[in-house]
Parts: structure tokens; sequence; C-alpha cells
């Protein structure tokens, strides 16, 4: 939303107009938005989005097709980050990340990771001489300062018990934790965060939040964060931009996002015809009620520069002429809007009585054809399916319904099973595209080498 962009000096970052290409496909299309400085900006969007490729761009990985991002530093100095060498970035503009995989030298102690983090501090006040590490002053003084510095970082983690620790011992969330204290001992001003509760469990996610929130009130250290766990987002967000396809579909409060019909349908990653079970599921008659009189301008991305990035089709347009087909009705937001614009054209449709928005009988009776369907969860417990990416809380749910409730079911799908479980999600081909088994497997170990520690609800 145009309300979303503050003055340019309030903003940290600012996005304009960015584009990347990779060969022919579009992964980011006239993509623009601003992270107001101090607060926590999070970056969402289904599998495939683009949400890495921002991050790889703004973070030097990866120089975009087109397009400016300018950082704008506390001391009033900018930076146009397409342009500095990558090695400058962390250095120069401030910019720190973590990644999706978790990136620590586990065989090093956790104090050490957090020092092998200060190295250019280090190297700098040694004088790159070998003699200057044990004959400077001033190199003594900084390692000093960086073990000082360290410490307080495994404080504010929660890790300074395991300081003498190796890395790879830790509880995944506790090297998660450790990843951010190691990016804060580079004191950056913009924190770029690659899905940090992923794989948490609920209390490693609590523990994550607290973290997040004591740099957003005490560092002035601003965030950007990519985030599929939206109890996450919702918590601790500022603002929120939504992707999808590389398109910026919504962009404004945690709370104007997630009322926005087109990110319901984007994120949730439904089928056209489901768009209206999952509001009713949802359960916002707001939105309901927008579906069948239209889009409503004070939600959703109306007046915002995505609509400037030009409207959400089956075509993502490049602004060298190109266009890149993506599949036909692909885009689950541009599916809202022919929705609400064809709702807007029935006037003399009847708005059906609330209680008939039900599933369609066919899905609520569907016999059960998945062999491992189980009448329960075992022991009464059932783990989070939503870990697994492609899998929303609707889907979550329609999988419990038709006997899916632990990792080890899906990881051990045969062809037939996957046919099913698609037939019941109406999802065509998904399942393997974002090879749900193989991540299942990957759960199934983890929670079985945790105790089952943390892959339960
Ligand atoms: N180096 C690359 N070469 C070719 N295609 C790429 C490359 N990096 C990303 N892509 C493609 O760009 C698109 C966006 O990918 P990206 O990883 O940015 O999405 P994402 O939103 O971060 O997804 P996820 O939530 O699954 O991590 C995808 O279609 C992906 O296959």
């Amino acid at each position: 939303m145009s309300d979303a962009s503050p003055p340019m000096n309030d903003a940290i970052l600012h996005v304009e107009h960015l584009s990347m290409k990779f060969g022919g496909l579009v992964a980011i299309g006239d993509l623009s938005f601003r992270a107001r400085r101090g607060e926590i900006t999070a970056l969402i969007g289904p599998n495939g989005a683009g949400k890495t490729t921002v991050f790889n761009c703004i973070t030097g990985f990866y120089k975009p097709s087109e397009g400016m991002i300018t950082l704008n530093r506390r001391d009033g100095s900018s930076y146009l980050l397409e342009r500095l060498p990558n090695h400058e970035i962390p250095a120069r503009a401030k910019v720190a990340r973590t990644f999706q995989n978790i990136r620590l030298f586990s065989g090093m102690t956790l104090l050490e990771n957090l020092l092998v983090a200060q190295h250019n501090k280090l190297m700098k006040a040694s004088g790159y001489t070998v003699l200057g590490l044990f004959g400077f002053s001033g190199y003594r003084t900084a390692s000093a300062e960086s073990i000082d510095l360290a410490r307080h970082w495994l404080e504010k983690a929660d890790l300074i018990d395991r300081a003498d620790d190796p890395a790879g011992d830790l509880p995944y969330g506790a090297q998660r934790r450790l990843e951010i204290a190691r990016a804060m001992c580079t004191g950056p001003e913009l924190l770029c965060l690659d899905e940090p509760a992923a794989g948490l469990n609920p209390k490693e996610s609590m523990a994550l939040n607290a973290l997040l929130m004591d740099i957003k009130d005490n560092t002035g250290t601003s965030i950007l964060l990519i985030e599929h766990d939206m109890a996450v987002v919702m918590q601790i967000s500022d603002h929120v931009v939504v992707l999808e396809y590389g398109r910026k579909i919504s962009d404004g409060s945690p709370q104007a996002v997630r009322t926005d019909p087109r990110v319901i349908a984007a994120y949730l990653g439904v089928e056209d015809e489901e768009v209206e079970t999952v509001l009713t599921e949802v359960g916002d008659e707001d939105i309901i009620e927008q579906l069948d009189t239209g889009p409503d301008s004070a939600h959703g991305p109306g007046t915002s520069s995505s609509y400037l990035a030009g409207p959400v089709t089956e075509t993502v347009g490049h602004s060298e002429g190109e266009r890149v087909t993506v599949s036909k009705g692909a885009s689950k937001a541009g599916q809202v809007d022919a929705r609400s614009s064809a709702a807007a054209n029935k006037a003399a449709k009847a708005t059906p009585p609330k209680t008939s928005r039900t599933k369609p009988a066919a899905k609520q009776n569907s016999p059960r054809a998945i062999s491992n369907a189980l009448d329960a969860p075992r022991d009464g417990i059932a783990d989070r399916l939503a870990l697994i990416k492609g899998i929303g809380p609707i889907s979550e749910k329609l999988l419990n319904q038709h006997g899916i409730f632990h990792y080890d079911q899906i990881a051990a799908w045969k062809k037939a099973d996957v046919e099913a479980a698609e037939t019941y999600l109406a999802f065509d081909g998904r399942i393997a595209r974002e090879d749900w088994i193989g991540q299942a497997k990957a759960l199934a170990k983890r929670a079985s080498a945790a105790g089952k520690r943390g892959g339960r609800k």
C-alpha cells in the first residue's frame, strides 16, 4: 500500500524496480518496497516466490538484472548495493545475513564462531602482520573487545552456558540463535534472516522471537525476515511484503496483509475453486464479503506499487519486452482478482447463506485411498506437517482428515498415495515438485534423533 512507504530518510532499505532473470525465468519482476529503520520487515510468499533471490540481490550474491537497492546508513551515508562488490556489503553497508541452511563452523566452539565473525576487525587491529598479533596493544584491546562482544551476544541468545561447546553439539533451535548472534557480532544496521524459524519447535520459536524483539528494541538494527511460519511473522513483524511469482501482491501491516484475499489465496497455495473454502475456514467474514462484492481498496495492493508494477497476470513481463509464461492460472492472487471482478459483475447473484459454505461433498466424503492412513495420530499427538514446505494449515487439516498425521507416513508414500493425496488436496504435481517425501524423511529422521523432541505439536 502506498501508505506503507515511509519518507526516504526513514527507510533503511529502498528496493526500486528490482528484476532478476535466470535465463528465461523471471524470478523477480519489477519489485519495489521499503524497509523502515528500526523495524522488522517480513518478506513472505509461497515456495519459489522469489524471496531468497531478493535476499541474494540485497546481499550481493546476485547482481540484479535491473533495478536499484539503496541502503541508507544511520550516519547519513547511502550505498547502492547492486553496485558494491560482494565483500564490501557487510563491511561498508553494514548488511549481515543468515541462510536457510545453517552455516556454522560446527567443530569450533560457540565463542570461536563469534570471534571468527569479527575476523576483519581483528585483522585490521593487527596491522595485517604476524608481529602485530603479538606486539600491538591495539590488537590486544580489539581482541578483548571482541571477546566481550561475543559474550554479550551469547548471553542475549541464551547460550552463554554452552560457550565452550562445539557449535555442532547444539540443538537445532540453539544453532539458529547462534547464527543470529554471530551476525550481530559484525554490528549490522540491516540483518537479513532467511527462514530463521524453519524446523523449530514452539519453545525454540518463542526463544527466537524473544531474541529478534530484543535486537529490534535494544540495538537499532533493522531486520528483514523471510519466514514461512505465520505465527512468527504476525507476532513480531511491523511490516509485511508479500510476493507471488516474483511480483508484489500485497504490502502493509501484518493485519492488513493477513486479511488480504490475494495473500490468503496465494500464501495458502490453494486452487481456484478452494479459495472460498479457505476463506470460510480462515473465518474472516469481511473477506468472504469482499469476494462476493469485489475488491476493497482499503486492503491489499490496490494503491500499492505492486499495481504500479502491473497487475498479476498469467505472464510475467520484463521491461525489455520479454514475456515469460508461467503455468496457466498459476497466480492464486490473480485468481482472487478474477473472482472478485466476476463476483462484482454478478449483481443478481444472491449471497448464499453462510451455512452453505462448506467443503464440496466429494472432498468431505472421499474414500480413504492413501495406503498408510491412520484412524488417529499415534499417542494422540500429530507431527507438525506444516513444517513441510508447501503444506499450509489448510492442507495440514485436510491431510489429518484423511488419516495422515506423521512425517514418516508421508515419507513412505508410493506413487498411488501421492496421487490420492493430490486428489484430496486438489494439487497437481506439487507434492513431487516440492519434494514433500524428501522433506518428510528429513523431518522424521530429525524427530527420531531428537526423541521426537522437536517434531510434535
Ligand atoms: N541460481 C538460480 N538459477 C536458476 N533459477 C533460480 C536460481 N535461484 C532461484 N531460481 C529460481 O527463481 C525462483 C525463485 O526462487 P527463490 O529461491 O528466490 O524462491 P523463494 O521464495 O525463496 O522459495 P522458498 O520459499 O522455497 O525458499 C524459483 O523458480 C527458483 O527455481
